[in-house]
């Protein structure tokens, strides 16, 4: 076996996966554009992720900033040397992270420490099966945290908000799945794809998921059974309206697969593993002596580059005359309290990035910077240092606001910061922390990280690298940066009311059906 070979055919695998969104998932979600009326926020978001899916084309960037967690399946012809395998996948990963294809999103879960190169203790994950073919199969997914962490597993029998008792029979599944769309909303960036594994342990129930993602999407399930409940959750899991980031419409899931294995009799697990629509998944096959690659994988069909419907666009956008309200830092307490649910924001000058790390810290310590009448993005950005020293961003998207519940009401009224960016909404504590205070809460698209990087104009400084690239707190010059007011400073949150919606529609389907 070649294997510099192998590790450049690796290196074009995680770089295409990272910036090239697969045929299948292009279609799903320009059906799920198609079936939106124009000027609804749906129809805007979706604008914005395919205008994005095109730009990370054009621009070889990863499509969200979110590496996730890299994920191999490799299969392997008898007598190859998957050790050797490994090191070049290892080899291959270092690069592309080098390179600004992947974020440093490899973290020692004690210390908090960045390894920098994407590697650590069991990461990236790499599986190997044996098979009796005598070349390579080699499939990659990159799963992003914030819809990972709204993946759920089900011990039945169970009583499930909305739609009561899920028995140990296919009905009770059908209940679990339809349950699981629900409770991800919009926070693993919806419209979103399930792989559903039924059976197993723990483990091997969720391990049967994700499999699942690697189907196509246009397949049909060989299963009549589980065929029958993948069509029925796909007409029907759309009626719940939570929609394209939890906005409310008329998509809300792009994908629907199914697989069983057997159980133990006293366990029954329903297993759902929640992939946003940046559904980065690809493979290839690889010669076992040249290392080169033979074919790539999931490239039926047409390929949408979206290009005519950014053209389209474009022109639109001059011609609609919604109301759009300039936002630049400092920002005071009275044009916040002029914001109102539903409005669109553009923001110029400056916003600091901080997430996770930032937050705990914020919450302990005081401010780098003066944050009085600030902005702050939750975001963890990809970004390259150039010979200078200079940074430059390849990648910005919002990531999962919520995460911020327990410090981000404190932190505003602490340090008298005025607006969070970021996806997903958040609870009740921030929102009675925004309308006594005075705070905004701007709803990002997520996913969208090319869209976002071309906003920022300048990196302008950091704090707090100690936290390493994606937690740290970027300065940064931002030029019509828009969001969507989702909460604001009367006590109004769009999250809120399409939980409440959402819920009664779930309610909907508590009668049997198989
Ligand atoms: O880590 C991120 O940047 C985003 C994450 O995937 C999320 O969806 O919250
Ligand atoms: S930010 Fe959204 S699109 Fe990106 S990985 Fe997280 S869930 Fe997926």
């Amino acid at each position: 076996m070649n294997i510099e070979k192998f590790q450049a055919s690796m290196y074009e695998l995680i770089v295409e996966t990272s910036t090239n969104l697969p045929k299948d998932v292009r279609r799903a979600v320009k059906a799920a554009k198609e079936m939106e009326s124009a000027g609804t926020r749906a129809a805007m978001s979706l604008a914005t992720i395919t205008n994005n899916i095109k730009m990370a084309d054009d621009n070889v960037s990863p499509i969200c900033q979110d590496t996730g967690l890299p994920t191999f399946k490799i299969k392997t012809p008898v007598g190859v040397n998957q050790i050797e395998l490994k090191k070049a996948i290892h080899n291959a990963i270092a690069k592309a992270t080098k390179d600004g294809k992947l974020r440093p999103n490899s973290v020692d879960s004690l210390t908090g420490e960045n390894s920098g190169d994407n590697l650590g203790i069991g990461l990236p994950v790499v599986k190997f099966e044996q098979w009796e073919k005598d070349y390579i199969d080699v499939r990659l997914i990159l799963k992003g945290g914030g819809c990972e962490n709204k993946n759920i597993q089900y011990s039945l029998p169970c009583e499930l908000e909305g739609l009561g008792r899920a028995g140990r029979d296919l009905d009770g599944i059908r209940k679990c799945i339809l349950h699981s769309v629900y409770q991800a909303q919009g926070q693993g960036c919806s419209a979103g794809f399930i792989g559903v594994g039924i059976g197993g342990d723990r483990s091997s129930g969720y391990d049967l998921a994700k499999e699942q993602l690697f189907r196509s999407n246009d397949d049909v399930n060989p299963h009549d059974d589980l065929r029958k409940l993948e069509e029925y959750i796909m007409e029907n899991a759309n009626e719940l309206g939570i929609g394209t980031m939890g906005f409310g419409g008329e998509t809300t899931l792009l994908g629907c697969k199914i697989g069983v294995m057997n159980r133990i009799p006293a366990s029954f697990f329903v297993s759902v593993a929640y992939n946003c629509w940046a559904f980065r998944r690809l493979g290839v096959t690889v010669n076992a002596e040249t290392g080169e690659i033979n074919e790539w994988l999931y490239q039926e069909g047409d390929k949408i580059d979206f290009a005519q419907e950014a053209e389209k666009e474009a022109a639109t956008a001059t011609e609609t005359d919604t109301k759009v309200v300039t936002l630049q830092a400092p920002i005071t307490e009275e044009q916040i309290r002029e914001l109102k649910v539903g409005d669109v924001v553009r923001i110029d000058g400056r916003m600091f990035t901080g997430r996770d790390a930032i937050h705990k810290y914020l919450s302990e310590n005081d401010a780098p910077v003066d944050l009085n009448g600030q902005i702050i993005y939750h975001c963890g950005p990809v970004m390259l240092k150039d010979e200078d020293g200079k940074w430059h961003v390849k990648a910005a998207g919002p990531t999962t606001s919520i995460r911020e519940e327990p410090y981000q009401g404190d932190i505003m009224k602490k340090f008298g910061i005025r607006a969070v960016i970021g996806k997903g909404g958040m609870g009740p504590k921030t929102l009675a922390a925004l309308q006594e205070h005075g705070g905004v809460y701007l709803n990002a698209i997520g996913g969208a990280a090319q869209y976002y990087a071309d906003c920022i104009k300048s990196v302008d400084g950091v704090d707090l690298m100690q936290f390493g690239i994606p937690e740290a707190m970027w300065h940064l010059t931002v030029e019509g940066f828009t969001a969507v007011v989702t909460m604001d400073a009367h006590g109004n949150s769009l999250h809120q009311d399409v939980d409440k919606s959402s819920l009664e529609k779930l309610a909907q389907f508590k009668e049997r059906v198989f």
